[in-house]
């Protein structure tokens, strides 16, 4: 299956649902990967790439690792390498490795290609799609950045095959997210349907990517509607940074994010009781946390200033009014925020 993404701007490019094919670039490639991945695909990988030159440059593990020093290490490998602005990158991993190596492509010498590789589930069917890169910092998650769309984004759902099983559930949130937020009848087929199965995994990477891409499309740069793609984020982020990365994964956080996100839109009336509980049934089917305990309620609410999505001094939420459905909104009192908190603590 291939999925397209054509911006205003004519950037275009294919997102390919299929085993690999054999690659050829008349350019000079690098690979950028960590040692998990490396240890399990980098042969075959490489066995299906041609490139005028092709290296390898290697960074640490982690989410705790996406940061300036590493997108240094990254950027000195280049020049090392006399990469030129026709070179190509390509990110080879999960998540982290896409966001930075988007990153470090976006700006080695203003700004050269790069292409996907993803290969942990919550890459395939959300991060290596869009052009969102960046990095955190002290002050955040993904606080520095670029939107750069890649060349081409190359799902492999063989790859899948080495992804411990807490990686696999870490990508069905994302998965969900993006049914509970645009579609009801992909909720429900998701409500019905196991995602451990090959076949059905394959259906969801294809209805996820597309789901992406269409609202990427008619929102890149997130002025509207591509805030719902953050459904879940706003409470996310902030759980990330605050256990500083080290005890939920991504997919893990935006799982306790949604739920955090119902319970608002529930007070709010916006959405009915037994939805939230759908959703909730639904993340603990894939054994996604939950639960969370804040510690101080207080700061955690001043943390949401520092998200990208809040201007003039106001937070924004997106709050699910429906299975499919959600509101944008800038105008939640604080109060009620701090209540629906207080649930947490
Ligand atoms: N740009 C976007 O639109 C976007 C969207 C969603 C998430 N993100 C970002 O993505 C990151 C999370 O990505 P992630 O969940 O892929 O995490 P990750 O990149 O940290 O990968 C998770 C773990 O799986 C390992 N791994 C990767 N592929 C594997 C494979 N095939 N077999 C075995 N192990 C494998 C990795 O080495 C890592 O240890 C976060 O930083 C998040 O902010 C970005
Ligand atoms: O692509 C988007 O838009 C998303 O919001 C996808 C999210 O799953 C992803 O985690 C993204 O990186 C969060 O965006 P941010 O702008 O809040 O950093
Ligand atoms: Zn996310």
């Amino acid at each position: 299956m291939i999925v397209n993404i054509t911006l205003p701007d004519k950037t275009s490019y294919d997102i390919t649902i299929d085993r690999l094919n054999e690659i050829y670039y008349d350019t000079k490639v690098v690979i950028v990967t960590n040692p998990t991945v490396s240890g399990f695909h980098l042969e075959y990988l490489k066995q299906k790439i041609t490139a005028k030159q092709l290296s390898v440059v290697t960074i640490p593990d982690g989410e705790e690792y996406k940061n300036m020093q590493t997108i240094d290490s990254i950027l000195n490998h280049c020049f090392e390498h006399r990469l030129d602005r026709k070179s190509l990158l390509i990110a080879f991993g999960g998540g982290v490795i896409g966001d930075m190596t988007g990153f470090a492509s976006s700006i080695y010498q203003r700004g050269i290609s790069f292409v996907q590789i993803p290969t942990t589930l919550l890459s395939q069917v959300d991060a290596s799609v869009g052009g969102k890169t960046g990095i955190n910092n002290k002050y955040g998650k993904n606080l520095i950045g670029a939107f750069h769309q890649p060349k081409a984004v190359l799902i492999d759902p063989f790859f899948l095959t080495t992804l411990p099983k807490r990686e696999f559930s870490a990508g069905v949130a994302e998965i969900i997210k993006m049914a509970v937020t645009f579609n009801e009848n992909f909720f429900t087929w998701l409500e019905q349907n196991d995602l451990t199965q090959e076949e059905n995994i394959k259906i969801a990477i294809q209805k996820s990517v597309q789901t992406k891409a269409d609202v990427v499309i008619k929102d890149e740069k997130e002025n509207g509607i591509r805030a719902a793609l953050n459904y879940g984020h706003t409470f996310a982020h902030v759980i990330e940074n605050e256990t500083e990365y080290k005890t939920y994964l991504h997919g893990e956080a935006v799982g306790i994010g949604m739920i955090m996100a119902n319970e608002l839109s529930v007070k709010l009336g916006l959405m009915k009781e037994n939805e939230a509980l759908r959703i909730k049934k639904l993340l603990q089917k894939y054994d996604i946390p939950t639960s969370y305990k804040i510690k101080d309620v207080e700061n955690f609410y001043e943390h949401f200033f520092l998200d990208k999505k809040s201007l003039d001094n106001k937070i924004k939420f997106i709050l699910p009014n429906s299975i499919g459905g959600c509101v944008i909104t800038d105008e939640v009192k604080k109060e009620d925020v701090i209540e629906v908190l207080k649930v947490f603590n």
